[in-house]
């Protein structure tokens, strides 16, 4: 559904040039959910801009849903949705008047833009809101009402930036199941985040990427898989001699952390090796990979402190 290769977007700046997308390859299977993963500044939403034909590529090519995207950008927009991370949908329209004039705009008729749009509200649980100004809605209904304006022409393939963005937590899990749902009923999505959680709920394949390459690919628990084992935090009053036994050993005060594979499974005989040679502990955590450690490994820095200066 998408296959990108070398794409590249090099802005010209007063401070001169920066290079926001070095040449990615983007490979996307029909019926997939991908999750293309980075900190703010990654090089995410221009990638997405490119292949939704909103930014012209410096470099590299692409065919998105059936179509060349430098030699058929209509044909390619035919067969997308796309949902950005502004509000697309006037603040002081109704809902159903936003939805409809988009079906018209598309060239449905009036009678299947009415039925059209009935049947998103439906299936966006926006039922009842349709004579609401877009701007009294709630978040998690706004953010609904965008995607299914994206949805309005029945696009194979739906680009949602950064989809959750403010939303509180129960209004994004209700936006998760939506965009689970889209997913089942058969539309392939492509969906950037800066959310660890965003991605691992969601995706069934990842692209990481930072400063504008792609660093990692591969399903949430493959890309956890590769961050070589669990990792063990030990409180103990020894904590220089605890570390001495281990390679890559952290000392933070009290507590020593280190990597070790199959955490739980080794941890009794490495806590009776430990108390054999004198070793007190006062805890004794197990922590499975998450994406942030993923990130971690891969780059070097928290995702997770990159997404909080943001
Ligand atoms: N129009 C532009 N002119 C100059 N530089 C730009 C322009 N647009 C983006 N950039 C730069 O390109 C890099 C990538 O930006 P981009 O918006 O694609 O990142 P992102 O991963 O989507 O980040 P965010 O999560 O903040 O949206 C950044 O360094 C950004 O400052």
């Amino acid at each position: 559904m998408i296959k990108a290769r070398g794409l590249a977007r090099r802005f010209t700046t007063k401070l001169g040039p920066v290079d926001a997308v070095r040449g990615v390859d983007i490979d996307v299977a029909e019926g997939e959910l991908v999750g293309f993963l980075g900190p703010n500044g990654a090089g995410k939403s221009t990638t997405l801009r490119m292949l939704t034909t909103l930014l012209q590529p410096t470099a590299g090519e692409a065919i998105i849903a059936g179509h060349d995207l430098l030699a058929d950008p209509a044909g390619v927009r035919r067969q997308i949705g796309y949902v950005g991370q502004k509000n697309g949908a006037g603040a002081d329209q109704r809902a159903g008047d936003e939805l409809e004039f988009q079906a018209r705009f598309y060239g449905l008729s009036k009678h299947d833009a009415r039925k059209k749009v009935a049947d998103l509200l439906e299936r966006f649980e926006l039922q009842g809101m349709e004579k609401r100004a877009v701007i009294t809605l709630s978040g998690g209904q706004q953010r609904r009402l965008d995607i299914a304006m994206g949805m309005l022409h029945d696009p194979r393939l739906l680009f949602l930036d950064e989809p959750s963005t403010a939303l509180d937590p129960q209004s994004r899990r209700n936006l998760w199941d939506h965009i689970k749902q889209l997913r089942t009923d058969g539309t392939t999505v492509f969906l950037t985040t800066h959310y660890l959680d965003e991605a691992d709920f969601l995706s069934d394949r990842l692209l990481v990427i930072d400063h504008g390459s792609i660093v990692g690919e591969g399903s949430p628990d493959e890309l956890k898989n590769r961050v070589s084992g669990d990792l063990v935090v030990l409180g103990t009053p020894q904590a220089s001699i605890v570390a001495s036994k281990f390679e890559n050993a952290v000392v933070d005060g009290d507590k020593v952390s280190f990597r070790i594979p199959n955490g739980d499974r080794a941890l009794p005989g490495l806590l009776r090796d430990l108390g054999n040679i004198g070793v007190e502990l006062h805890s004794v955590q197990v922590h499975r990979p998450t994406l942030d450690d993923v990130f971690l490994t891969m780059t070097g820095r928290s995702l997770r402190e990159d997404a909080n200066a943001a």
